[in-house]
């Protein structure tokens, strides 16, 4: 399984690093400020800044950073499974393995990646994985095997009350915290007032998130991935939560591109792609995110 990040518009530059928890990190620089890191421990995507070196993904300050489990905050890859809907752990073991580089990367196309520094990481089935769940990912002469995915994506916020999202509004959505009770979306954009675990089905291929207190905009174009989902764990939930702090749910908001509802299935040489990317505009060009050119990875 293969998953890439990219920064637009820099020369072909990464680093690795040891980090000051241990972990070993790709960094990603554009020559105009913006960057991004990768971290080998579960292909987990651990800080996203913009040219003003401001963070854009939010990581608790209560994180553990102690394999095997995801560091909270960044963008996990939630794989095999997404949630408890399995006999796996909570979403699945991807975001719990270490990743590696991938030296010889497929070919890419020219249009998408010109100009821009990009790494490939591969995760490959260890006997131990095989045991619990018995499916090569390269599946060459494995048997058909069903799949959940989602980009889990801690978005960094000024303040969860000034938030909304555009671009879900009428749609359909399963409400975790009503046992997946099917429900829909009113036509109004979402903001929030109270704890928030939805997956949101057969989205459109644009999200926005607004930051009203920032005067930002983060657009969530996706491809693959057809549904969203939304979490906010607010008061409560954020006080059981051993890795996170007691008020930083007013500082993050989860929104990932997901692919939930109908996992998706492959036969034995089949190929599937999932992508998201991420872009951050100021406010003020909100009204046409949807065709803004924005820097972002
Ligand atoms: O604590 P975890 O395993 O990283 O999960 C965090 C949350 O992730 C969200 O994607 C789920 O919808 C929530 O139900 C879950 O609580």
């Amino acid at each position: 399984m293969g998953h890439s990040a990219a920064v637009w518009d820099y020369k072909a530059a990464t680093e690795i690093t040891k980090d000051c928890d241990g972990f070993y990190k790709v960094l990603l620089r554009n020559p105009r400020g913006s960057s991004a890191k990768v971290c080998l421990h579960g292909g987990q995507v651990t800080s996203w800044r913009n040219e003003q070196g401001e963070e854009l993904l939010f990581t608790s300050s209560k994180a553990i950073f102690k394999p095997p489990k995801a560091v909270r905050g960044g963008i996990h890859i939630c794989f095999p499974q997404f949630g408890n809907c399995g006999s796996l752990d909570q979403h699945g073991f991807a975001r719990s393995k270490i990743w590696t580089i991938d030296d010889d990367p497929p070919p890419l196309n020219p249009d998408d990646f010109h100009g821009k520094s990009f790494i490939d990481l591969l995760l490959k089935p260890s006997d131990e994985d095989l045991k619990c769940w018995p499916h090569s990912f390269e599946n060459v002469n494995g048997k058909p095997f069903s799949f959940s995915f989602s980009y889990h994506t801690y978005l960094s916020v000024s303040d969860i009350s000034e938030v909304r999202i555009e671009g879900l509004e009428t749609i359909d959505y399963l409400d975790n915290l009503c046992r997946k009770e099917r429900f829909t979306e009113q036509g109004d954009a979402i903001t929030f007032e109270s704890e928030v675990d939805r997956v949101y089905l057969s989205t459109p291929n644009v999200v926005a998130v607004l930051d009203h207190e920032k005067k930002r905009t983060y657009l969530i174009r996706k491809e693959g991935v057809p549904d969203v989902v939304v979490w906010n764990p607010w008061e409560k939930k954020s006080k059981a939560m051993v890795d996170f702090g007691d008020d930083e749910y007013k500082q993050m908001l989860c929104v990932d591109g997901a692919a939930i509802e109908k996992p998706m299935t492959l036969k034995p040489g089949e190929e599937w792609t999932g992508k998201v990317e991420l872009s951050v505009v100021p406010s003020t060009f909100c009204s046409e995110y949807f065709d803004v050119q924005s820097s972002g990875f």
